[in-house]
């Protein structure tokens, strides 16, 4: 039998879209092999009804509501996570690919003497050799990996390829014990956040439009946002845009920027860098629009548009437009 945790990471209660994911997706695997069990952790007070009709199969969900889970502290979190491995005698433990896991995944891999596999763009089996791949040197290589240790750490961004059937959904749910473990740390904790503006949560987004250098200018940006409000998504950038101060860092995607996961990546004038690519390889869908027929991003996309983006930008806006008026 083999026993799967998977973390679900909250801000401000809000469970990330990215946790819920790497949940369905190891329910997914779990489907294939009736050996293996899944369950969830979710540290900090949270509204469960938000889980409603998004988390898919059978587990239990274990909640740490104490108010004390609600910021991120690496020892507590390690700490509970620890309690829990060994409580349900797991052997495997998934992340979301998030800037808080690639702190706490490494620090418990050390704790657990677990195999750590960061940021797996693709989980294919949680059983065998080969279970997961991630694109290496901007995405010029895919190299597969394998855990060698009795337990593993998977940080990914992998995400289901089916969709949900809330019907099918039997989550028993487990409140934990406030830990008494809190009160004995003498370890610094973080008493307090600064939320910066920063742009959109790309990392988040099912549906992303981002604009390259090509865009031309940050006021052209305003077309890229309303396309991505119709198709109710968040603006993205190429690291040019950014570097010109047109877009917010928060925003960038690529090797020194966000990795996205979207449903749909719509890139604007953008050329296709393999620095660019190394940050959209989980994305399902990909159109791009580009003056340049050979631009090496119509390598990587499922739908292309040849031609100049002020020109297809403001037809595509119309012709959308029309179309949700007729719904
Ligand atoms: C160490 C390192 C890390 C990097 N990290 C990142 C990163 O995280 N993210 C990132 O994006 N880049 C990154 N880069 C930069 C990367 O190499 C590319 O320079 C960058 O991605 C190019 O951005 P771009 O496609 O917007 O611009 P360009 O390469 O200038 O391409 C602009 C594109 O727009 C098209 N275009 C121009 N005008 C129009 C128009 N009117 N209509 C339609 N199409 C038009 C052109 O044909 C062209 O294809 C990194 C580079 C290095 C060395």
């Amino acid at each position: 039998m083999k026993r799967c945790l998977v973390f679900l990471e909250q801000r401000e209660g809000v469970v990330k879209q990215a946790s819920i994911d790497t949940w369905n997706r190891v329910q997914e695997l779990a489907t294939l092999r009736p050996d293996i069990t899944v369950s969830a952790l979710l540290a900090g007070p949270a509204d469960l009804r938000q889980l409603e009709g998004r988390m898919a199969g059978t587990g239990v969900l274990y909640l740490a509501s104490d108010a004390r889970f609600s910021r991120y502290n690496p020892e507590h979190y390690q700490r509970l996570i620890t309690d829990i491995m060994k409580r349900e005698a797991c052997s495997d433990l998934f992340f979301a690919d998030t800037v808080l896991s690639r702190d706490l995944a490494p620090r418990l891999s050390v704790r657990l003497k677990a195999s750590l596999l960061s940021g797996c763009s693709i989980i294919e089996d949680i059983a065998s050799e080969a279970s997961c791949t991630r694109a290496l040197y901007s995405g010029s290589v895919i190299a597969s990996f394998a855990p060698r240790r009795p337990l593993s750490i998977y940080t990914t961004s992998s995400r289901p390829t089916h969709p949900i059937i809330p019907s099918e959904t039997h989550i028993s749910l487990v409140l934990l014990e406030p830990p008494g473990f809190i009160e004995a740390t003498l370890l610094p904790v973080v008493c307090g956040m600064v939320m910066r503006e920063s742009g959109s949560d790309v990392t988040e987004a099912g549906i992303i439009v981002a604009g390259g250098r090509g865009m031309g200018s940050a006021e052209d940006f305003e077309q890229l946002e309303e396309l991505a409000r119709l198709l109710g998504g968040v603006v993205g950038a190429s690291r040019p845009v950014v570097d010109e101060g047109w877009r917010p860092h928060a925003e960038q995607i690529g090797q020194t920027g966000k990795t996205v996961a979207p449903a749909l990546y719509v890139a604007c004038a953008i050329s296709g860098a393999p620095q660019h690519l190394a940050g959209i390889g989980s994305s399902r869908k990909v159109v791009a629009i580009n003056s340049d027929p050979h631009a090496p991003i119509f390598d990587v996309a499922d739908y292309g548009i040849v031609g100049d983006v002020h020109l297809v930008l403001p037809k595509l806006i119309e012709g959308l437009q029309e179309f949700l008026k007729k719904r």
